[in-house]
């Protein structure tokens, strides 16, 4: 997958994607990711990428031609059809249904503001879709891209080590939140490890799990959980529960 950038501070992401597994996947070449600076693109000797805004009110809009030439760059840089996103709190909330979607993609171009934002018409013009990563602002796109490379990184063909540790994440597969993890020692001033997952009985941790994630889902986010729609087996399993705690 290629990922490319449009940010006035391109290193940025490119820190933010150089640890970790996504580091490992661009160093596998699984994600190959490029940075356009609107600024290399901006006319006259102060190359501006900002003016003020028509009608008043604080803060700075960034300009149409700057960025329309960047992106024009970053188009032209790779044959692959591109799909262009924006990040801003006006967006589509992210969630890992839209990650999994992005991340079979052959390519993005995320686009990150600065200021006050973008003036409107390049939007309308250029961008295919826009997403936010929370209702709260932010003084830049460039964190909110960087959590898109993070998602969609992770779920490229061999980024991971174990497949599976994908597919046992909150959301992933299921939408419930994970479970419980435990690690050394089995005993310790803070509490013990659960007998059932030292017991070696498969069947009976996977049963344990996918309880867990059940009712950690139901008691921290049930707007992610509709009890109706559960299967048969889901519904024992909480049944279970509900009785063990005397329900
Ligand atoms: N919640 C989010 O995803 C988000 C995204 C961008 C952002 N701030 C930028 C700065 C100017 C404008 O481009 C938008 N804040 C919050």
């Amino acid at each position: 997958m290629r990922i490319d950038v449009v940010s006035l501070f391109p290193d940025f992401i490119d820190q933010a994607a150089a640890v970790g597994v996504v580091g490992r996947a661009r160093e596998r070449g699984l994600l190959t990711m490029q940075g356009w600076n609107p600024r290399d693109y901006a006319e006259g000797n102060y190359r501006r990428v900002d003016d003020r805004p028509f009608g008043g009110g604080p803060g700075m809009v960034m300009l149409i031609e700057p960025l329309r030439a960047a992106l024009a760059a970053a188009r032209a840089a790779d044959p692959a059809p591109v799909r262009v996103i924006y990040m801003s709190p006006q967006g589509r909330p992210l969630t890992q249904a839209k990650v999994r979607e992005l991340a079979a993609l052959p390519r993005l171009l995320l686009l990150c503001g600065r200021y006050e934002g973008v003036d409107e018409r390049f939007l309308q013009a250029e961008i295919d879709e826009e997403l936010s990563i929370g209702d709260y602002v932010l003084s830049g796109g460039e964190l909110a891209a960087a959590v898109v490379v993070d998602a969609v990184a992770r779920l490229q063909d061999g980024a991971l080590g174990d497949a599976e540790s994908a597919v046992q994440d909150s959301f992933e597969g299921d939408g419930l939140l994970d479970c419980p993890h435990y690690t050394r020692p089995v005993e310790h001033d803070m509490g013990r490890v659960p007998d059932v997952l030292l017991s070696g009985n498969h069947a009976e941790i996977a049963k344990w799990r996918r309880q867990q994630s059940l009712v950690r889902t139901l008691e921290r986010r049930p707007d992610l959980i509709d009890e109706t729609a559960l299967g048969k087996a889901d519904r024992r399993l909480l049944a279970a529960w509900r009785a063990e705690q005397g329900g």
